[in-house]
């Protein structure tokens, strides 16, 4: 269900402050239209933290619009007890593929928590899980064996994986896939190690720009043309990393305002408007990416 590339859309506001529900719908077309096998609705990168439940609701349904019978939606959905998650994946609507869902952050359930949380979820929820394991987000680390637990769950299909870094579990957890159990890549900088590896794609928020050429990384990786790959990795690596080099997803939203492919480039607090610098190192270095 996860392969390829996937992109988690900003949510643009408008210059009254209000999500922009066209510009979510003409982004998300975008980005399909130039590669993108998926959409990720209410990310981090899609500021999911500082929206209302009813502007939540709006932008789940511009993207199943978008998506409608053309690519995959996962919509995240976040929460650190078990009861409201389970009430928000039952609360998602028809159009929706899969539920990207973090693992509880803050508390620190344990592994034992851990598991016992995805496996209630996974009897509730309406659409497949894919798991978000970003442990430098959440606080909660999660062992080799426990990551095999979860990927065993027929209704659990994937992993967000992103622990920042590419580390011994990250060989053998993708030295031996799982049947039905998709693994990609989540740390944007380390997306084309990750693919070499044997992640079958990527959640991204840089594909939201250069959409074609992360498309072509995965296919570099997947046909076995590690030379191209290699390029294009070193290449989307330099624009990672300037897109990441302030919060996400506040550069990124400048680029695209930039672009004119936002209305504005606001983020809500507590993030902050990224600095010009940023914004115009990035853009020099989109504009000499090929
Ligand atoms: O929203 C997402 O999904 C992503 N969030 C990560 C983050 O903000 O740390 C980055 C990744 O590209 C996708």
């Amino acid at each position: 269900m996860l392969k390829g590339i996937h992109v988690p859309l900003v949510t643009p506001f408008d210059s009254a402050g209000e999500v922009a529900v066209d510009a979510i719908e003409k982004l998300g077309r975008h980005v399909l239209d130039n590669g993108a096998d998926g959409l990720v609705a209410l990310g981090t990168t899609g500021e999911v933290a500082v929206l209302d439940p009813e502007e939540r609701s709006r932008v789940i349904e511009a993207c199943v619009r978008v998506c409608a019978g053309r690519a995959v939606l996962t919509v995240g959905v976040t929460g650190n007890d078990t009861r409201s998650t389970a009430r928000a994946l039952r609360e998602l609507p028809e159009g929706v593929h899969a539920a990207l869902v973090t693992v509880p952050y803050f508390l620190r359930p344990g592994e034992r928590g851990v598991v016992a949380h995805f496996e209630a979820l996974a009897e509730e929820a309406p659409v497949p899980l894919v798991i978000y394991h970003v442990p430098y987000r959440t606080g909660q680390t999660l062992s080799i064996a426990t990551l095999r637990r979860l990927a065993a769950h027929p209704r659990i299909v994937g992993m967000k994986y992103a622990v920042g870094g590419i580390d011994q579990d990250t060989v053998e957890l993708l030295g031996e896939p799982i049947d039905g159990f998709d693994v990609v890549g989540g740390d944007d900088v380390l997306i084309s190690p990750m693919l070499g590896l044997g992640a079958t794609g990527g959640i991204l928020a840089s594909a939201h720009l250069k959409t074609e050429m992360f498309a072509n990384l995965v296919y570099f990786w997947r046909t076995g043309d590690a030379e191209g790959a290699r390029l294009s990795g070193h290449t989307l690596a330099r624009l990672s990393a300037a897109l990441f080099a302030e919060p996400n997803p506040a550069v990124l939203k400048g680029v695209l305002h930039a672009q004119g492919l936002i209305p504005t480039p606001d983020v809500r607090l507590p993030l902050l408007p990224a600095s010009a610098e940023a914004v115009a190192r990035a853009v020099a270095i989109h504009d000499d990416t090929w």
